[in-house]
């Protein structure tokens, strides 16, 4: 789907940012630590600016515009319609968490979903973090450097969850690098690829994860020693204790667009896992999986109560099903669905193509961000930016999960073993579809 406009909105949010670097540049130039402010100025020069940006560019996020434009009651009766909430479910945070989010140049937002009061049940209240981010240096900097400056950024953004309460934290696709899968170059891209249980950055979050009593779930590149150093995309699931708990690896590879994956690893081999763990039972389903219902429904038949969408992807490509699917998901199968998205335009150092018939180009994005949470009634919270490095802070009580199979009865009504038939029928060779023909 093209969608021009929204696209030149999206890379004008570089000069929103510049603008709000310049502005706080004075204030913030001692906290700041210096890689924010690299990656702040080198926004600023590195994504294009077209002419017609300049009308858009302070789009920086839907709900800011709606509550900028709407009057208050039509306000109010919008947001009822558009994200199912009765009354505002802002959730006011510490203030230390954002103190932390002002110091470090991140937007911090909290929401809170209820469930009802039930006899026998106590509420099950769990916060959840989610984060997006754009990279910090330059992709022609040293693999380790790259590595360790997005590090420095995102701890500090689980430093400022942890001061919000949340219990859990789960961060976006192959958080640790840039996009780079569009390129189809195997050096030095490949180099960021390492080991889900023992690699440096599975040692470094497992830090985190014990230290602030929080599940991590990060999605990183991994590089599979026992089975001939093969690379994957995997999530790392991370207890609260900090030990390792296991990995999913992204079950459906893109062929889409710029989305070169399939050149680098194949489809996941690990199923449809569900962690239980302190808070709650949780499994990941990695970006495009999205645009697959079955694969949403396995990780319900399984009994998660919050999927997880750590995601990388563009406006040109897929911004106006973004707010669709993990929202329908949750709907569809009862629980609670956080879908999370990088933010910023990643530079490479050598052109490549789009086999668009178009120039050679070589920028991948701007990756929209919009992390949002959708809860099984199909309610949902505002998005965060669409440029902005943001932390978004949502409590949920898992007990909203039952209820609402109890009142829809959609797990009731689900017909498992008509589809398991049907579903056999259509993967086998010598299926013929059920067309009815007039006669
Ligand atoms: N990372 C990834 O799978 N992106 C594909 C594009 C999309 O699904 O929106």
């Amino acid at each position: 789907m093209i969608i021009p406009r929204l696209t030149l909105t999206a890379s004008g949010c570089s000069l929103h940012q510049a603008f709000v670097y310049l502005k706080n540049k004075k204030r913030q130039s001692t906290s700041l630590p210096p890689l924010f402010r690299f990656t702040q100025l080198r926004n600023k020069h590195t994504e294009r600016i077209e002419p017609e940006t300049m009308a858009t560019f302070e789009l920086k996020n839907l709900d800011e515009c709606l509550e900028k434009h709407l009057p208050a009651e039509e306000l109010k009766e919008v947001k009822r319609i558009l994200y199912g909430v009765e009354k505002d479910n802002t959730l006011k945070l510490p203030e230390s968490a954002y103190q932390t989010a002002e110091q470090n140049g991140f937007e911090i937002k909290g929401y809170s979903f209820e469930a009802r009061p039930e006899e026998l049940r106590k509420p099950r209240l769990v916060r959840i973090g989610a984060i997006q981010n754009s990279i910090v240096l330059p992709t022609t900097a040293p693999i380790e450097k790259q590595r360790e400056g997005i590090w420095s950024k995102v701890k500090l953004m689980i430093k400022a969850a942890a001061e919000a309460g949340c219990n859990i934290v789960c961060t976006q696709e192959a958080w640790t690098m840039p996009f780079a899968f569009c390129t189809r170059e195997k050096f030095p891209w490949c180099e960021f690829a390492e080991e889900a249980e023992h690699g440096p950055t599975t040692k470094m979050m497992s830090e985190l994860a014990k230290a602030y009593n929080m599940v991590i779930i990060h999605s990183i590149l991994e590089r599979d020693m026992e089975h001939g150093e093969t690379i994957w995309n995997t999530a790392v699931v991370i207890s609260n204790s900090g030990r390792y708990m296991g990995k999913h690896r992204k079950n459906h590879i893109p062929r889409v667009g710029d989305f070169n994956e399939s050149t680098y690893y194949f489809e996941g081999n690990t199923g449809h896992p569900v962690f239980e763990t302190e808070f709650g039972k949780l499994a990941i389903n990695i970006c495009y999986g999205r645009h697959h219902p079955q694969n949403w429904m396995m990780f319900g038949l399984n009994g998660a109560e919050i999927v997880f969408n750590p995601s990388a992807t563009i406006g040109r490509l897929s911004e106006p099903l973004w707010g669709i699917e993990a929202r329908n998901a949750a709907i569809a199968n009862s629980y609670f669905t956080v879908a999370i998205n990088r933010v910023g335009t990643e530079e490479f150092p050598n052109e490549y193509t789009s086999g668009d018939g178009k120039a050679a180009h070589k920028e991948f994005g701007p990756f929209y961000g919009s992390t949002y949470v959708a809860a099984p009634d199909g309610s949902r919270t505002p998005s965060l930016s669409r440029c902005e490095d943001g932390l978004l802070v949502t409590e949920v009580d898992l007990n909203l999960c039952r209820q609402v199979k109890d009142f829809w009865g959609f797990r009731m009504t689900q017909r498992l073993p008509l589809y398991a038939e049907s579903l056999s029928k259509a993967a086998a060779l010598d299926f013929q579809p059920q067309i009815v023909r007039e006669k």
